[in-house]
């Protein structure tokens, strides 16, 4: 009980049919934590979150809450409440009665709901708002509301599911904020499912990177984007260049890999352990790249502009190298400056990320 593990998952399985959504899942998720699980449709993100909440039973494995089994408990009792799309309040309910709902229905006395939604009001910083109705309230207070109705359920793990897609993308970032905020606040432990991996990224502890029913990385946002582990994960956070490469040397985390047509090398520092003359993919995010008018850098390459657009901060680049291969860089603050034709294209050894071949 001691431990600082509250969601505990071990070699979790479900199957559909003949779809096995869910392969071997194994997570451990710490008290006070925000997590994002993060993949694209059908990944089985929603499986696994209703497999926590107890909407469905476990084909194989076990989930621990609170340092108890639950595998055989009923939602209701795995205090752990799923918020949904638009939070679901209902919207012809006050925000008194949109909290007291749970309790309601597990038929708890009229004192004991008073004040135990009078409590939870006082914690989402909603006191004096009870006989509004949802929409008169801002899109920030809706997601308090919610977060209330979680929390008069003694919710150990507020699960949310995609709440913010229905928002446009003003009132989304805005409501982002605002959940985050309230997380923190109060030490909540939540566990939100999106795609966007820029909610990811901005509001999350840590993000769980879902790839086909298996969890490909967990790690916090700095981790995911700057060392992902596979191909799937670089592609999916935000865009990569890939680059083919062959190990020359490795030594004590630092390796030099040979690439492009002209056999150059560059090295980095790595945490995957390569082996010498081992196959690997190079990556290079579009910002870490530098377009310059022919000359020398680190790691480099020449290309033909082929295509650009600009995106308000940066204009993003399209290019193509010797071997047809397209690249994107991403120039900053450079004004009316704008490049055309063939470029040198560099960035510094430190920016390189290795990453193993996969098949996936
Ligand atoms: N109740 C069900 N019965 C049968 N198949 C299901 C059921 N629920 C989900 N699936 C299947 O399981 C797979 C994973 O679905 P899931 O909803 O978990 O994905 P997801 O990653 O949450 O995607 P999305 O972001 O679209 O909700 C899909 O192939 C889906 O069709």
């Amino acid at each position: 009980m001691e431990t600082n593990i509250l969601l505990d998952l071990k070699d979790v399985n479900k199957v559909f049919g003949n779809n096995h959504v869910l392969k071997n899942i194994n997570l451990q998720i710490e008290r006070g934590k925000f997590i994002t699980f993060l993949g694209p449709s059908g990944c089985g993100k929603t499986t696994l979150l209703r497999s926590i909440a107890g909407f469905y039973t476990v084909d194989q494995g076990e989930v621990w809450i609170d340092g108890e089994m639950v595998n055989d408990l009923p939602p209701y009792k795995r205090g752990t409440p799923m918020v949904f799309q638009e939070y679901a309040l209902f919207p012809h309910m006050t925000v008194f009665d949109n909290i007291a709902y749970g309790l309601d229905i597990m038929k708890r006395p009229e004192g004991e709901i008073q004040q135990r939604v009078e409590a939870a009001m006082a914690q989402v910083k909603l006191t004096g708002l009870e006989d509004r109705y949802p929409h008169q309230m801002s899109g920030g207070q809706q997601q308090r509301v919610a977060m209330a109705r979680a929390l008069v359920m003694n919710s150990l793990i507020i699960l949310l599911d995609e709440p913010l897609s229905n928002l446009d993308a003003k009132l989304r970032e805005e409501v982002r904020v605002e959940l985050r905020a309230i997380q923190q606040e109060l030490g909540l432990t939540v566990i939100y499912v999106t795609h966007d991996q820029l909610e990811a990224l901005s509001m999350s502890d840590q993000i769980v990177v879902f790839n086909k029913g298996a969890i490909d990385q967990y790690g916090t946002p700095h981790e995911i984007y700057y060392e992902p582990k596979t191909q799937y994960v670089a592609d999916f956070i935000g865009t990569t260049n890939f680059a083919d490469a062959k190990v020359v040397k490795y030594e004590s985390g630092m390796a030099t890999v040979q690439y492009g047509q002209a056999g150059d090398t560059v090295t980095t520092e790595t945490s995957e352990k390569l082996a010498v003359g081992e196959e690997v993919l190079l990556c290079v995010r579009p910002e870490s790249l530098r377009i310059e008018q022919p000359e020398i850098g680190e790691f480099h390459m020449t290309g033909l502009i082929k295509s650009s657009m600009f995106l308000g901060e940066k204009q993003r680049y399209f290019l193509v190298d010797e071997i047809g291969k397209e690249w994107i860089v991403d120039a900053y603050d450079i004004g009316k400056k704008t490049f055309e034709g063939v470029v040198r294209i560099t960035a510094a050894a430190e920016k390189i990320h290795i990453i193993k071949k996969t098949d996936s």
